[in-house]
């Protein structure tokens, strides 16, 4: 049997999936532009410092005052020229200060963060792109106003991981999760996984505690607990991962489950943590979702949250359904945090 192309591959499933809908239509032509240009950008990134000094720092500063490196700011010029060419009206990125008009009429907007895990880029670490594809809104009186919509609009979403493999990890419509993974011989994409339904509970969590002392008492009560392994109330002796790329986080919890955890913090400007709503949050708690996990932004859906700003942030807890609700209960019953070893004396928490 001849081996069909992977953009052929990729374009049969999109056919399959969208149907007769205009936007899914113009949201299956955006995820083939991301997925040509994510070619381009695994090359580059391949190269490392064959290519040049990616992970250099640029002097410039993105729309959050994170500092810019080189590989940011082409990541960001790439992924642009590619939705240039797709039906996208217009794009926020973390790249850019302001939204940019596209494609006046196009019937979807893209918010995007061009290269997640910058500070990876010179550690040889995975790192990626992450996208989030919104209808137009027939009655935004500005374009900002078709990005401020709930993470429930979406019509698709995912990210691009640079890894060992090079992988587009989405989902259209409401189809399921699904992995196709860059065949590097012939720069080709192929169909690789279906995710989920991602397990229940797990033993892994993911968190930088380095931010311990700025926490506040429920988070520091829950991962303090999962710490304490078997002698705890969780009743399970626990791993902890930190990779620092969002991509390679959701990744590994999208396959076999885990928590992670960004909550907000009190060091200054951390009050909602550090990821970005419609750029990080939005598209991984899409994902998770789909594929039967749960993500919050530490008590509510993080999908309901209404944006009010293209740039904001929200705190963002994340993953295996058991663990991602009992951090809202550590968050919201001040008992399970203030008294939680008393009250659960020898009995497991997940188990209740
Ligand atoms: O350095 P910290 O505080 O642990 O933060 C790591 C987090 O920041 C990020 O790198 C933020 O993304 P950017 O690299 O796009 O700014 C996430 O990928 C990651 O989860
Ligand atoms: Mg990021
Ligand atoms: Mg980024």
């Amino acid at each position: 049997m001849p081996r069909i192309s992977g953009a052929e591959e990729l374009k049969a499933y999109l056919g399959r999936v969208v149907g007769a809908d205009a936007r899914l239509e113009a949201a299956a032509a955006t995820l083939g532009e991301i997925a040509a240009a994510s070619v381009k950008m695994s090359d580059l990134i391949g190269l490392g410092r064959l290519y040049g000094h990616l992970g250099d720092s640029r002097g410039s500063t993105n729309s959050d005052g994170d500092v810019q490196k080189e590989l940011d700011v082409l990541a960001d010029e790439m992924f642009v020229e590619a939705l240039r060419r797709a039906p996208v009206y217009g794009v926020v990125s973390e790249e850019l200060k302001e939204a940019l008009l596209l494609n006046p009429n196009a019937p979807i907007v893209v918010s995007m963060d061009p290269l997640d895990g910058s500070s990876n880029i010179d550690a040889n670490v995975s790192i990626g792109t992450i996208f989030s594809l919104l209808p137009t809104l027939p009655e935004a009186r500005s374009l900002e106003a078709h990005f401020l919509q709930k993470g429930r609009a979406q019509i698709a979403a995912g990210f691009v991981i640079y890894g060992p493999q090079t992988s587009m990890v989405f989902a259209i419509g409401a189809s399921p999760v699904e992995i196709f993974t860059l065949d590097r011989n012939d720069g080709q994409f192929y169909h690789a996984a279906t995710v989920g339904p991602i397990p229940k509970e797990s033993s892994e969590y993911a968190v930088n505690s380095s931010n311990y002392r700025h926490w506040e008492p429920s988070i520091r009560a829950f991962i303090e607990d999962c710490a304490r392994g078997l002698d705890g109330p969780m009743k399970r002796n626990y791993n902890m991962r930190w990779v620092a790329s969002l991509v390679a986080e959701a990744y590994r919890i999208l396959l076999r489950g885990g928590i992670f955890l960004y909550p907000g913090d009190q060091r200054p400007g951390y009050s909602d943590g550090r990821l970005r709503l419609l750029y990080e949050g939005a598209p991984v708690a899409f994902l998770i979702e789909r594929a039967g996990g749960v993500a919050t932004d530490g008590l509510s859906p993080l999908l309901d949250i209404e944006p009010t700003a293209i740039h904001q942030r929200a705190p963002l807890v994340f993953g295996s359904a058991d663990p991602v609700r009992l951090v809202a209960r550590y968050r919201s019953d001040p008992k399970v945090s203030a008294e939680r070893a008393p009250l659960f004396g020898g009995r497991g928490l997940m188990r209740d």
